[in-house]
């Protein structure tokens, strides 16, 4: 494939034309004005009769009408999305840099259909069985611990990909969760995350999963080992650690150099990126919290999804819908972020898992046919769970000056009928985007304050623009299934922007250099010596903070 630059595609020109002659002085109250079904023609559902899994999205509230969205899909064609999925799923290498495939599809691909040759795919089965074994094990109370007592508390020592797919998802499926094996996740390298984790846990009930693809991650082995040493200061014998360490990892040798025993380790492939390693051995967790059945009814979820994407044509395709209107945005109206923001209390760490998700992987400015993007690439990806966010930041998304597209998200049932909350909340839920769109003019304000309008500054104060964009999306409820379709949804989504980006998203070399300076600096904290500093080589920023460091440190 070409890799073009994106800018090079001819829509890109057109839709340039199109933004300056029409989108960016778009309407949305003329144009749901003008066109009564706007709402059937951009918007789409997507269900399923495999799984218990329905998605609604509603994209009419955007600023695009037949010419964009047409012109959209037409970018999308020029660069070959089609054959870019069809590489994706065919096993190509399409992580160029470290020549890898990218089969996360093929983790949920559960009865095998997608007939992939590379090597692993055929021991994802045996992988999740072994899984399976286990987490019954756990769950039943057959695994013991070394007195001889079951498992109350697992603990998942892991960071990035390794902890933020786990932490959200065993956070969304709790309605699912066993509510007696408490779940632990440490992550940051801070002694106080593990501390305090460790504050509440027993040694004879607590089980260890520790979760590195490359088992090589300073916090994650840092942190291991401090929970090695924990548990033996009670345990005492080295032989016990078997019973309360399990390794989920590509990396076996550094697995058994730890001592994990080769029937507590669960192996994934190089294939699986740590960002979309959640429904690999990495999910492990998950299945303990809520049970392997409900942790495979989430993998056959994304499956549906997974099925939909490839087959679903582009004007149809959910992920390629939400690709093309991020681009619209972040490429020709410049905007910077894209907030995500589930009506849902359950779903309060989706934002911060996709923050990842999309950041890690469309963060890049090199394309893969090595020439500097001359566009914006990834979006900064934020939100919170609503409506908290209503009382933090909405204000700013409805009168401030930058535009912020948004991504409301919400189940049509919730697990917890209290009352009348739901029906609050999804009053709020249906309302932030009508306001968003549709705001309050001038007129209809100095109108509603009657004698009050003759203060200019009040009535400029409570006029709301509109034409602030948003996507709708309704799930039936947050079952396992439909949040595994919801998942796969986002990352598609982040498939599809890179794809046509022309950038590689299934690397991440920008983590690396700031790994490399602190492995540099960490012996000169170490030797607690501030002479040493000088003639270390750093600015005279970096080293002047070390010396206040070092000239302080108790
Ligand atoms: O699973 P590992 O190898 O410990 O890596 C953890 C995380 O570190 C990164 O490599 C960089 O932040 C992520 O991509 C990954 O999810």
């Amino acid at each position: 494939m070409a890799h073009k630059l994106a800018s090079a595609q001819p829509s890109w020109q057109k839709l340039q034309q199109l933004y300056e002659s029409k989108g960016k002085q778009y309407n949305l109250t003329q144009a749901f004005k003008a066109d009564a079904s706007r709402f059937d023609t951009y918007s789409r559902e997507w269900k399923s009769d495999k799984v218990d899994a329905r998605i609604l999205l509603d994209f009419s509230k955007n600023l695009i009408d037949d010419e964009i969205f047409n012109q959209l899909l037409s970018l999308a064609q020029e660069a070959e999305v089609k054959k870019q999925i069809d590489q994706m799923f065919a096993g190509d290498h399409i992580n160029t840099s470290e020549d890898r495939a990218v089969l996360h599809v093929a983790l949920r691909d559960v009865e095998g259909e997608f007939k992939i040759n590379e090597a692993g795919v055929d021991e994802v089965k045996p992988e999740l069985e072994h899984m399976k074994r286990f987490s019954d094990a756990v769950r039943s109370g057959e695994w013991k611990g070394y007195t001889g007592k079951p498992i109350k508390s697992i603990v998942n020592i892991g960071i990035g990909g390794s902890d933020l797919g786990p932490v959200m998802v065993t956070e969304a499926l709790k309605p699912y969760a066993k509510r007696d094996l408490d779940a632990h996740f440490v992550s940051n390298i801070d002694g106080t995350h593990m501390a305090e984790t460790l504050r509440v846990c027993d040694p004879e009930t607590t089980l260890f999963i520790v979760a590195s693809k490359t088992f090589t991650t300073q916090e994650t082995i840092t942190n291991a080992t401090t929970a090695r040493d924990w548990f033996l200061e009670a345990a005492k014998d080295k032989a016990h650690v078997a019973k309360h360490f399990v390794a989920l990892s590509t990396n076996v040798k550094a697995a058994t150099d730890f001592g994990i025993a080769q029937e507590n380790m669960f192996k994934f492939w190089d294939w699986v990126g740590g960002r979309y390693s959640l429904w690999s051995a990495i999910g492990l967790s998950i299945a303990l919290v809520i049970g392997y059945e409900r942790f495979e009814e989430l993998l056959r979820g994304a499956h549906q999804m997974d099925l939909h994407f490839k087959n679903a044509e582009l004007k149809d395709n959910l992920p390629v819908i939400l690709a093309l209107i991020g681009i619209w945005y972040n490429d020709f109206f410049g905007s910077e972020t894209q907030a995500i923001l589930p009506y849902d209390q359950y779903m309060h760490k989706f934002a911060d898992y996709f923050q990842q998700g999309d950041m890690e992987s469309n963060g890049k400015f090199i394309t893969k046919n090595s020439e500097r993007v001359n566009y914006h690439t990834g979006p900064i990806i934020w939100g919170q769970a609503g409506t908290n966010g209503q009382h933090a930041f909405y204000q700013l998304i409805h009168q401030g000056t930058k535009l912020i597209p948004c991504d409301f998200i919400a189940p049509v049932e919730t697990h917890n009928r209290v009352g009348e909350h739901h029906e609050i909340l999804l009053s709020n839920f249906f309302a932030q985007p009508e306001a968003l769109a549709f705001g309050k003019s001038e007129d209809e304000v100095r109108a509603e304050l009657g004698a009050q309008a003759s203060n200019e500054f009040l009535v400029k104060s409570k006029v709301f623009e509109g034409n602030r964009p948003t996507n709708s999306i309704m799930l039936q409820k947050i079952t396992p299934a439909a949040l595994g379709a919801l998942i796969a949804l986002y990352e598609h989504k982040i498939a599809v922007q890179g794809f046509i980006w022309s950038i590689n998203s299934y690397d991440q070399m920008g983590v690396e250099l700031g790994k490399v300076l602190a492995k540099k600096i960490l012996p000169l904290l170490q030797a607690k010596d501030a002479s040493k500093v000088d003639g270390a080589g750093h600015d005279s920023s970096t080293s002047g903070l070390l010396k206040f460091y070092l000239n302080n440190a108790k």
